[in-house]
């Protein structure tokens, strides 16, 4: 059976993860990284620690569904203290210096980074690239939709979404990003890409990408139904990157699209 590892397994995610890795034939959750209490029943030999180290010594993988000062602590532990197990990350709202981490850790051990674990949207990415590209002329606009208890915004999906857009066309994504329209603005410009967050209720996570022409305009949505989707497509990759080169990898590597 492969060992995973949690860190934030008293989160919503990880939660769920905890309950699809106990009817998982192939992988068992071995250890979880906790601060306070984890109010959850956890088969007898699984180790809850707040200590790094023993969670990499305890596990094949590690999946990470926390918060960026959680992830960096993780990749912390694999540069400066010799941490060498595969990590599948699914944290989001990482600063600059913790992206340069993740691609500085991805050349000790291997990585998977996914800002969103869906298959759907893995895809959705693919046809963003190509409507981007062939609807040269079609404004781009993206709203993400998510429930009320979210704390990073625009969410890491939409960021996603946004770079293959941006990288269609050429064009650099911070050079266009607009985050927010409100006063006398002046008319939209060309190459511009607004990303809008909204927040509310128990919203799973959705995600449309608009492209918006004089005549005529395309939406492109993905709407996740239920929070298992993440976890279980973060198993799936956990199992896919055991035994890989040290590599930061993508989802589309692990799915093969
Ligand atoms: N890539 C994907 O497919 C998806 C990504 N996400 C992302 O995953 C992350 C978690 O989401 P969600 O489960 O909803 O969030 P929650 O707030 O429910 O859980 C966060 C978890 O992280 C832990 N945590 C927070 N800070 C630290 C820290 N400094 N050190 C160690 N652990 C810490 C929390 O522990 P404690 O309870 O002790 O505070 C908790 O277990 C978010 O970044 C979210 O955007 C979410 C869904 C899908
Ligand atoms: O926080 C969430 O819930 C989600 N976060 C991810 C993101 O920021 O894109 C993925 C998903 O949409 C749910």
């Amino acid at each position: 059976m492969i060992k995973v590892g949690i860190l934030g397994g008293t989160g919503r995610v990880g939660s769920l993860l905890i309950d699809d890795l106990a009817n998982d034939k192939e992988a068992r959750v071995s250890a979880v990284h906790v601060f306070g209490k984890l109010e959850k029943n956890l088969p007898s030999d699984t180790i809850v620690t707040n200590d790094m180290k023993v969670l990499f010594d305890s596990s094949d993988v590690i999946i990470d569904f926390s918060a960026p000062a959680a992830t960096e602590a993780l990749l912390t532990q694999v540069i400066e203290n010799g941490g060498n197990k595969p990590l599948v990350i699914a944290t989001t709202g990482f600063t600059k210096h913790q992206q340069n981490l993740l691609l500085e850790a991805s050349k000790i051990v291997p990585i998977l980074y996914a800002t969103n674990m869906s298959l759907g949207v893995a895809v959705l990415n693919k046809l963003v690239a190509l409507a981007s590209k062939t609807l040269r002329d079609f404004d781009i606009e993206i709203v993400e939709q998510h429930h009320r208890h979210k704390v990073d915004s625009p969410s890491g999906t939409a960021l996603t979404l946004a770079e293959h857009a941006a990288s269609a066309r050429d064009l650099n994504l911070d050079d266009v990003r607009i985050s927010g329209r409100d006063g006398q603005i002046g008319a939209r410009t060309k190459d511009e890409i607004a990303v809008m967050a909204l927040r509310g209720g128990d919203i799973v996570g959705r995600h449309t990408v608009g492209l918006y022409n004089d005549g005529e305009f395309l939406e492109l949505n993905h709407t996740a139904t239920a929070r298992n989707t993440f976890s279980k497509g973060a198993i799936k990759v956990a199992k896919w990157i055991i035994g890989k080169d040290a590599k930061l990898y993508s989802i589309n590597d692990a799915l093969g699209l």
